[in-house]
């Protein structure tokens, strides 16, 4: 034998579940994308084809469906964590299960009726295992843009650096944001929101002199706002806005003063930056498999 099985997992990815609260003419809806992940002792079904173990992705998908009617989505933090732990019920093979939902944002426009929200996907992560369990909000697709306020300069500088120093740039991203929780005995809803509007105030009113300066910030505010944070991760494209050069124009007084921008697609610079508090609580397997980050 010159191999052996390593790490692995199995679920079912991107289950499109859309739950409606009827209960009264004022209609409600959860847009709802959740992917489940058992972890545990599944060697057999990988080694001699022995699936007694394991509980089937399509019953994890069943399973996403029945729990969005019979324990609802209050938050989707709280639903992904009753999802982990019925699947752990239900699957005595599994050590942990790891739940991740993105929940798209829909405006009413009637007692029954929405406009779908562009932008801004909140999202979390459960890990729970037989003792303990581990939550990660989020959000991603976060576009935010400062006009000015943004510099970058006194960077190293070698023989193939051509940037010029900016002292007034646009700073512009799509963020992805996840904090994770230093319990589980949380106001799911009210934290989400209360975050949120930490991170958008503490991004319009900070000057930058560098996105990491930005997302440090940012992380900081976080974490003095809500005691029951333990850290928090972002991955932050910069989004490029180049000043279009109108000197070969010619156009009699056509100057361009920070006001006509080309906005590039790619490449973009990828910054990463984690904020921890200082007496965090151990993270235990909370990032295991949650990709996207340093
Ligand atoms: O905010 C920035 N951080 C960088 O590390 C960097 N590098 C670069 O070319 N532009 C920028 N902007």
């Amino acid at each position: 034998m010159t191999h052996r099985l390593g790490a692995n997992q199995y679920g079912k990815a991107e289950t499109r579940v859309v739950r409606i609260v009827r209960d009264t003419p004022v209609h409600e809806i959860h847009d709802l994308n959740v992917s489940t992940a058992l972890r545990g002792d599944f060697a057999a079904a990988h080694t001699t084809g022995d699936q007694s173990r394991v509980l089937p992705t399509d019953t994890q998908k069943n399973t996403a469906f029945a729990y969005a009617k019979l324990h609802g989505v209050s938050s989707i933090e709280d639903y992904a964590l009753a999802l982990g732990r019925r699947l752990l019920e239900a699957c005595p093979a599994a050590e942990q299960a790891q739940i991740k939902v993105e929940r798209y944002a829909w405006d009413r426009i009637g007692d029954h009726s929405f406009a779908r929200r562009g932008g801004g996907v909140r999202t979390a992560v459960a890990t729970v295992g037989r003792d303990e369990a581990h939550v990660l909000s989020g959000i991603q697709e976060l576009v935010l843009l400062n006009t000015t306020d943004s510099e970058f300069k006194g960077f190293l500088v070698d023989e193939l650096t051509t940037l010029p120093e900016a002292d007034d740039r646009i700073l512009a991203t799509s963020l992805v944001a996840r904090w994770r929780h230093g319990s589980t005995d949380v106001d799911w809803n009210a934290s989400y929101d209360a975050a949120l509007a930490t991170l958008l105030r503490t991004f319009a009113g900070t000057y930058s002199r560098a996105l990491q300066e930005t997302l440090h910030a940012m992380g900081g505010a976080l974490l003095d706002a809500q005691p029951g944070l333990a850290e928090v991760r972002f991955s932050a494209p910069n989004k490029h806005h180049f000043l279009v050069d109108f000197s070969g124009f010619r156009v009699d007084g056509l100057t361009n003063e920070g006001e006509v921008f080309v906005a590039a697609d790619r490449p973009y610079g990828l910054i990463e930056a984690q904020v921890l508090r200082d007496d965090a609580p151990p993270a235990g397997d909370a990032w295991l498999a949650v990709a996207g980050f340093c």
